[in-house]
């Protein structure tokens, strides 16, 4: 087996994957490196596992909106069983099969720099593999759940997202740290499932503090009457948990103490660079390896490694990771070509990537929220819209809420940023991509017609409250 490549990529997930396929579709020969499961994170314990759980939990909701419609009593072992179908049964031989239709190399091991090019591959058997690489080293090691540093933490043995995805029964009653989107999607999908009590704690002042305000607002009222209790401004102290696997108590530097059967951690995430052998290229252990807009890492000489994903703290998304890696690879590609394009570079990172919380109510926003664009000079405007107004949204279910913003740069008339929330909107969110990436302008938008009778008609009223 040559030991040789054009290209190594160490981290098999959707990033690793993407850069492997757009170098070899680019004429050159590509290996992955992959400790665990070929797809990562994202198709076993992330992405694809919360989406399965969450979907029934949203249809409830969405049933119990149309009068006439009712449920009867929720199966969660279905539920779960089509939670394990999504994530294949946790093997990864389909897509194995589909690196090495690529074709790429697959190895299975834990791979680390040894280095300028060189990888050291640890193999499952405890035997070593050599791979240098001819043009370029790729890292797409991702990231882990980053679990604070609180007493009894350690000795509780919390659930993180690992353990949440591939949940094999519901806790009573769950206790959740955090509350960003791990945080409100895995309490809205466990409560959903049968959780009695479920209580998030939150050491800001609300949900998705990232997004606007208005977002983690809706979401709080919702979560609040379907029984979800949401505690803000406290921070967890101390854990006790006596008992392995028992009740465990999380105390708190505001209000009582939260008992619970679990507690999940959903305090962000590390990148997994700790044991990559950074060091030996003369980069720090522990840290997000930091890339240009063609994803070279700075201050390597020579310029030939790369990262991708979430390993280089640009957007911890799978879309962005993916989009990250195509760019890669045909940099990489064009650059043992002798090609520099300098239009292969990443501009959708600037834009402010899209993203989607699927929650009850969905959270969807791309671009800039309002503060993040006043923080960066731009002349703002800002307009938001009552989704429950439209007659598309009405007609989807009674009580209908959510809201839709705009954020207009008023010097060139175009979009900043959008975001909707209300149930059903995820599928909007393109459209607002679309808007913001291309820079439409507003005079231009408005001919962009939406179906009546639809919730896309909120681009109509967004703009008619614009002043069109
Ligand atoms: C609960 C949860 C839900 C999420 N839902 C969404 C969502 O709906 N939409 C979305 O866009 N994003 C979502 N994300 C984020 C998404 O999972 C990540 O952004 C995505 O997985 C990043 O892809 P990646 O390829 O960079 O890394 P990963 O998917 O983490 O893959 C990295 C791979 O590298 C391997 N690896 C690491 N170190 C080594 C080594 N030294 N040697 C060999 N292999 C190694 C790992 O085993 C892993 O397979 C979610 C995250 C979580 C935690
Ligand atoms: N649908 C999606 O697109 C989706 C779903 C899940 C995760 N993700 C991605 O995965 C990444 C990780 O998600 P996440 O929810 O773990 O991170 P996050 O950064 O979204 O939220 C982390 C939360 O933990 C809080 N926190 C941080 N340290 C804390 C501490 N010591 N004590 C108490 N609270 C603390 C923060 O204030 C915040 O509320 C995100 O960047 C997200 O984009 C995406």
């Amino acid at each position: 087996m040559a030991d040789e490549f054009d290209v190594i990529v160490i981290g098999g997930g959707p990033a690793g994957e993407n850069v492997a396929d757009r170098a070899v579709r680019g004429g050159l020969t590509a290996a992955i490196v992959e400790e665990r499961l070929a797809g990562g994170e994202c198709s076993y314990w992330a992405c694809v596992p919360s989406k399965a759980l969450l979907r029934p939990v949203d249809l409830m909701g969405e049933v119990a909106r149309v009068p006439g419609l009712s449920l009867g009593p929720l199966d969660v072992e279905a539920v779960l069983a089509r939670r394990d179908e999504a994530v294949s049964n946790y093997s990864d031989s389909g897509q194995v099969g589909w690196i090495e239709g690529v074709p790429a190399e697959f190895v299975r091991g834990h791979g680390r720099l040894d280095g300028p090019k060189r990888v050291r591959v640890t193999t499952e058997d405890g035997g070593e593999r050599v791979l240098t690489a001819r043009q370029a080293v790729v890292l797409a090691t991702g990231s882990t759940a980053a679990v604070p540093r609180v007493p009894g933490m350690v000795e509780a043995e919390p659930w993180t997202s690992h353990e949440v995805t591939a949940a094999r029964s519901v806790p009573e009653r769950l206790a959740v740290l955090g509350g960003g989107v791990v945080a409100c999607e895995m309490a809205q999908a466990m409560h959903g499932l049968g959780a009695r009590q479920t209580t998030v704690l939150v050491r800001g002042g609300g949900l998705l503090a990232r997004m606007e305000p208005f977002a983690g607002e809706l979401l709080a009222d919702s979560f609040a009457e379907a029984g979800i209790e949401v505690r803000t401004r406290t921070d967890a102290v101390r854990i006790e948990r006596p008992e392995r696997g028992g009740k465990v108590t999380v105390h708190l530097s505001e209000g009582p103490p939260v008992e619970a059967d679990e507690l999940l951690v959903a305090t962000g995430r590390r990148p997994a660079t700790g044991d990559i052998g950074l060091g030996t290229i003369g980069l720090p252990d522990g840290k997000y390896v930091e890339v240009d807009d063609s994803m070279r890492a700075t201050g390597v000489p020579d310029g030939w490694l790369y990262a991708v994903g979430d390993v280089n703290g640009r957007a911890l998304l799978t879309h962005m990771g993916k989009y990250q890696a195509r760019i890669c690879g045909d940099v990489i590609a064009a650059r043992a070509r002798g090609d520099e394009l300098p239009a292969m570079r990443d501009l959708a990172d600037g834009f402010g990537a899209p993203q989607v919380v699927f929650t009850d109510p969905q959270v969807c926003a791309v671009g800039r929220t309002e503060a993040v664009a006043r923080e960066e000079g731009f002349r703002v405007r800002v307009v938001d819209y009552e989704l429950g107004s439209v007659t598309g949204a009405y007609l989807l279910g009674d009580g209908y809420r959510g809201r839709a913003r705009a954020v207009v740069d008023e010097d060139r008339k175009v979009l900043l940023g959008v975001t909707f929330v209300g149930p059903g909107t995820a599928e909007l969110l393109h459209g607002a991509t679309i808007a913001v990436t291309a820079e439409v302008p507003l005079e231009r938008l408005w001919h962009a017609v939406p179906s009546f009778p639809t919730v896309s008609e909120v681009w109509l009223r967004l703009l008619e409250a614009y002043g069109l």
